[in-house]
């Protein structure tokens, strides 16, 4: 895979995560993560997929430093994650913009709490992401007069501006109508190709991951491990041509095939769950 070049977006160097050996539950019985294990590339996009309540948003969360693993290690370029840190953001399925101030006010927000001069360097960064997610013109709106999908946009460069090592997406398309979504996927791309930070991301959608990500990890059903990683070996810069060539139809059948025998395995849990509640 070849690494966009570090540019003005984030100025930073890119960030690598990894999970070994992961246990993590919410007691006795609620078993979230069995030994889960894997490694996030440095300047990868790397998706992860599996079926709902299997353990995805608890690893974001463990990564992210809000809760700790019951066993094993979470990594940020080597070093255990002890709690939340600067150098990792996490975009969630829900917006966080804040709806007193204006799209310009809340791209800088992040700096302005850091104490940064938010002149100079951090406003025209500012200026580059926004113009980058096509929002030029609206730096005055307040996100109340934004579409869900502009507000999904500022959300990302809302982020992006704090220069992360890394970036945490749980699903943040989630809830998008088909048009939106596929906008957003657009810009998501083009913020990653251009920016090179490492992301992980959370999506349900097979199409999505094999369409923005260079590596998709499927887990199993709760308690999830990692089932499969499969590398996308699509061209960069990523384009809308590439849904249609054979190299992405083939890794689109091999993903189907991969989750698909995880739904039934969720399937026959659910029916035998059912007979046992019924007998
Ligand atoms: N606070 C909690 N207390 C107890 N169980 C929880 C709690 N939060 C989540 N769970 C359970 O842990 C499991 C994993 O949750 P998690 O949110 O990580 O899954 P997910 O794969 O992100 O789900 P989804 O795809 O539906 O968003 C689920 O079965 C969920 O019901």
């Amino acid at each position: 895979m070849s690494l966009p070049a570090l540019n003005t977006v984030t100025g930073v160097e890119p960030g690598e995560m990894e999970m070994r050996g992961v246990y993590y539950s919410f007691g006795e019985g609620k078993e979230v993560l069995d030994n889960v294990s894997f490694k996030v590339e440095k300047g990868s996009f790397t998706c992860f997929c599996g079926p709902s309540g299997c353990g995805k948003t608890s690893i974001i969360n463990l990564l992210a430093g809000y809760t700790v693993p019951d066993m094993g290690e979470c990594l940020i370029d080597g070093v255990p994650v002890s709690g939340p840190g600067a150098d990792r953001l996490v975009v969630f399925q829900e917006t966080a913009l804040l709806p007193w101030m204006t799209l310009w006010e809340n791209t800088l927000y992040g700096p302005k709490v850091q104490g940064k001069d938010l002149m100079g360097e951090v406003a025209d960064r500012a200026e580059e992401l926004i113009n980058m997610v096509g929002l030029t013109g609206f730096e005055e709106k307040y996100p109340s007069q934004l579409s869900g999908g502009m507000q999904r946009r500022a959300e990302l460069i809302r982020a992006l501006i704090n220069q992360p090592k890394v970036l945490l997406m749980d699903e943040p398309f989630r809830g998008l109508d088909a048009m939106t979504r596929s906008i957003m996927q657009e810009y998501i791309i083009k913020l990653f190709e251009h920016s090179g930070t490492t992301i992980l991301f959370v999506t349900a959608e097979l199409e999505e991951a094999i369409f923005v990500g260079d590596v998709a990890y499927f887990l199993t059903v709760a308690p999830a491990t990692v089932k499969k990683r499969m590398v996308i070996d699509l061209p960069r810069p990523r384009k809308f041509e590439h849904l249609t060539t054979s190299n992405f139809v083939e890794l689109q059948r091999e993903a189907i095939e991969t989750v698909d025998e995880e739904a039934q395995k969720a399937f026959s849990a659910f029916v035998k769950a059912k007979e046992k509640r019924t007998k």
